[in-house]
């Protein structure tokens, strides 16, 4: 594997890595935070929980073991395309610390993003029903109702959907990434 020295000399490449419940707001933050970078001209990708179990990670269910290959290989793939200047926005549940701190070893930047609601909030948002199910027995190993979330202890940015507004959110994202120098326009 490369190195961050082998990035060529004007490139920033990242990856922003939001962990969360499900419903906390990670895929609504990485949508509107790659539609402000693409508006500056920055180069970006999302990887997306949801989508990559299609096509990426197919196959894989929610054990501890299914959800760390997922995990690694999302963070293996974003490493990758920021070691060629892009910001990498994951959107992954990510529940476990460990494997977390795995992929944050791998990238050449890492911010690591705790999208954080309530439990509740996220459960009364159950953006796609899955809450309901999980809580009236219908959906084993469910994340944050019969499955553990561990919270990152030092996150470098901690998000609350629940008192802040996405684009506010947004915000706080942007200057996070330009205090980290990783905002300027990538080399073509
Ligand atoms: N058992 C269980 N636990 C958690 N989530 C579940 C489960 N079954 C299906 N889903 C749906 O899958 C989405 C989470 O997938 P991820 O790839 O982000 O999960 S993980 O990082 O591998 O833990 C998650 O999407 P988001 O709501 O966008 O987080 C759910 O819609
Ligand atoms: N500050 C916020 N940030 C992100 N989403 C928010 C916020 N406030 C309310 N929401 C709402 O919460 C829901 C989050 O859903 P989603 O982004 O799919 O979450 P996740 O990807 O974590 O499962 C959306 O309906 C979104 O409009």
């Amino acid at each position: 594997m490369t190195t961050p020295h082998d990035v060529p000399c004007g490139t920033h490449g990242a990856v922003v890595w939001l962990t969360g419940l499900s419903g906390a707001g990670k895929s609504t933050v990485a949508e509107l935070l790659a539609a402000e970078l693409r508006h500056r001209a920055h180069p970006v990708e999302v990887l997306d929980g949801d989508e990559v179990r299609r096509f990426l990670t197919a196959g894989l269910g929610f054990s501890r073991e299914d959800r760390d290959t997922n995990v690694r290989r999302i963070g293996y793939v974003a490493s990758l395309l920021a070691k060629h200047g892009v910001t990498v926005i994951t959107a992954a549940i990510s529940p476990y610390a460990a494997t977390r701190a795995e992929v944050r070893a791998m990238a050449p930047a890492f911010v690591e993003v705790f999208v954080d609601a309530p439990l509740e909030v996220c459960a009364a948002r159950d953006v796609k029903g899955l809450y309901e199910k999980a809580f009236a027995g219908e959906l084993d190993g469910f994340t944050g109702v019969s499955d553990p979330y561990e919270p990152p202890r030092a996150p470098d940015v901690h998000l609350r959907t629940d008192r802040s507004e996405a684009a506010d959110c947004v915000d706080r994202l942007v200057e996070e990434l330009a205090r980290r120098g990783l905002l300027q326009a990538a080399a073509r």
